[in-house]
């Protein structure tokens, strides 16, 4: 998987969250994408998943050497953000099942994945009474054992105690092979281990004068 990125922009109303961002993701490595509160790092990720356009500029999109458009992008795309939604009325054995309709797993069944969530007292709990801890922990889950080869993590560590952080780690290291992992974080624990870093703020833009920050 590749995407490219040539003189990105983004606007809200009359400010420029950021301009003339030119970058490029390959697969194989992890990226972390930077920033304070407000920087722009979550505005840059649902861009790339296609979610939000860009005011300006192009994304071009790959898997295999083969471009692929960003209405196509969904079916090699797995997220886990803080603004996602969960199906709060179904159990968690109903919300895995549910997500496989549109998203196999990698090399595990459904039914295994309850067990590595640690989740698996919890198997037939409505998803609308988690804690936020083990809601994260799903949207975590479901995110990295979805067979995707574009993972797009906001905020990954949100809610989640020491326990859960060492989990993440874990599972995230075993499935990131062959894949592109994007972390939006302000969190070193969170993504320590990228190998690419793109600190959004060099990439502000100041209205007056018209100089990047
Ligand atoms: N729909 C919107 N309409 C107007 N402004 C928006 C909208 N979404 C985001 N913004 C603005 O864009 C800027 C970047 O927000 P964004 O959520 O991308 O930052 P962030 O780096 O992810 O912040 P945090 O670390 O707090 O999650 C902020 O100034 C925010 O107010």
């Amino acid at each position: 998987m590749q995407i490219k990125l040539s003189n990105l922009g983004k606007r809200f109303n009359y400010e420029w969250i950021f301009r003339n961002l030119s970058y490029e993701f390959t697969t194989g490595k992890a990226y972390a994408i930077l920033g304070h509160n407000g920087s722009g790092k979550s505005t840059l990720l649902s861009i790339l998943s296609g979610f939000q356009l860009a005011s300006e500029g192009k994304i071009d999109y790959a898997v295999n050497g083969r471009a692929v458009t960003v209405e196509e992008l969904y079916r090699y795309l797995s997220i886990a953000a803080p603004y996602q939604d969960l199906l709060e009325e179904l159990t968690l054995e109903e919300m895995i099942l549910f997500h496989t309709r549109f998203k196999a797993l990698r090399n595990i069944t459904p039914q295994q994945l309850p067990d590595l969530l640690n989740l698996q007292a919890s198997r037939h709990k409505l998803v609308r009474d988690f804690s936020s801890g083990m809601r994260q922990r799903l949207k975590l889950g479901l995110a990295i054992y979805s067979d995707t080869p574009l993972l797009l993590l906001d905020e990954p560590t949100t809610n989640l105690d020491q326990d859960g952080v060492a989990w993440y780690l874990e599972h995230l290291h075993q499935n990131r092979r062959n894949r592109l992992v994007i972390i939006g974080s302000n969190v070193p624990h969170e993504y320590s281990f990228c190998e690419e870093q793109l600190p959004i703020n060099q990439f502000h833009y100041k209205a007056q004068g018209r100089k990047k920050l």
